[in-house]
Order: C-alpha cells, then structure tokens, then sequence
C-alpha cells in the first residue's frame, strides 16, 4: 500500500468524522439520523471495496480509542456495545459492497444501485438486528422505526451519486484501483 493510499483512507476518514460535527438527530429512539452515511457511501464509491473499507476500520479505531468522531462528539469503545453498534459494524462492510458494484469506472446508476445496496441495506442488515437486540424491541418493530432513516439515507444515495461522478469528471485519479494499472480515463463531458 503506497503513501498515497493510505492518505487517501485518512481523507475519507476525516471526511466521514468531519460529516458527524454537523450533529445528529434523534427521532425517539437510540440510534441517531447523521450525514455520516454520507461519507460511508462516498468512501465506497471513490475508494473501491477495500481502501473504502479501510478508511471506515480507520475512523472506528479512532472512535476505539476514544476520539469524539462520531456524529454528536461521541467516541470511545462503549459505543460498539451500545444500539448503534451494528450500523457501525455495516459501515466497514458498507463500502465493499459499494466498491464492488461501482467498480473502477464509475458510471451514475452503479453509484446510485451500490449506495442503496451497501449504504442503505448493507448497514441496516447489521444495525437493525443488534439495535432490536440492545434495546429489547422485536426485528418487526426495530425495522418500522427504522424507517425514519430512509428519506434521509435516500437523498445521502443522490448526494453520494452526484459527488461521485463529479469527482470523477474532475479528478479521475482519485478512482484508481488495486487491479488498474493507469488512471481510468475522464468520462466524456
Ligand atoms: O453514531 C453512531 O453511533 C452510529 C450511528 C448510526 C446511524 C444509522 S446508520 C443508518 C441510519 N441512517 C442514519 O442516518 N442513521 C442510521
């Protein structure tokens, strides 16, 4: 893993850390709405599945550590036993099966189908069951509230879209791959 890569898995890290300072809402429950998923999608989508995965596994290790990365200022390892842990777990997986679906050459709709696979179902398959465990509620209801994340996570996907393929018409660089030799080339104006 080169220099630039590892500065690459900090960027994203610092992106997803610096989304939490905009805070986060509660709506009657223990697991906040945050603009953190955000930089989870992007992580995925510009990184590719493994450097994407790694900048998650970085900001989790800060939060292990204590550092106030999450969305409100919270850190320290009590958070990955607390209802948020599962969503926290789908954030390292989030991103490889983001990668996997965008590939090296992002096109909109690759961007779009991986954020809502990986950004929205991935990290709910794990949340929403730990979240139903840790506060005693049953999976049929644990999903119904959960549901108040969707129109949020929903505009995070056009966000991560638009982002996404901005970036990649002006710094394809930024989308090499493990397997790409060279950078890919601009997409066509
Ligand atoms: O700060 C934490 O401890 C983790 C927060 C997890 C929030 C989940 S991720 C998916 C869903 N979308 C949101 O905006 N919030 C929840």
């Amino acid at each position: 893993m080169s220099a630039r890569d590892i500065a690459r898995i900090a960027v994203f890290a610092a992106l997803t850390a610096g989304l939490g300072l905009i805070g986060a809402i509660t709506v009657g429950g223990a697991v906040p709405i945050t603009l953190q998923t955000l930089g989870v999608m992007l992580a995925g989508a510009v990184l590719g599945p493994w450097r994407g995965a790694a900048s998650m596994g970085l900001l989790l290790l800060g939060v292990a550590v204590g550092l106030p990365l999450l969305a409100g200022g919270r850190g320290g390892i009590g958070v990955f036993m607390s209802p948020t842990a599962g969503y926290l777990i789908g954030w390292v997986v989030a991103p490889i099966v983001i990668g996997l679906i965008v590939g090296s050459r992002p096109v909109w709709w690759r961007v779009a189908l991986g954020s809502i696979v990986g950004g929205i179902l991935v990290v709910y398959l794990f949340g929403i069951p730990v979240q139903a465990w840790l506060t005693e509620l049953s999976i049929g209801e644990t999903i119904i509230t959960s549901m108040v994340f969707l129109p949020g996570d929903l505009t995070k996907v056009v966000i991560a879209t638009l982002v996404t393929m901005g970036l990649y018409r002006a710094y394809p660089r930024a989308f090499v791959r493990e397997t790409a030799k060279h950078a890919p080339e601009p997409v066509a104006s």
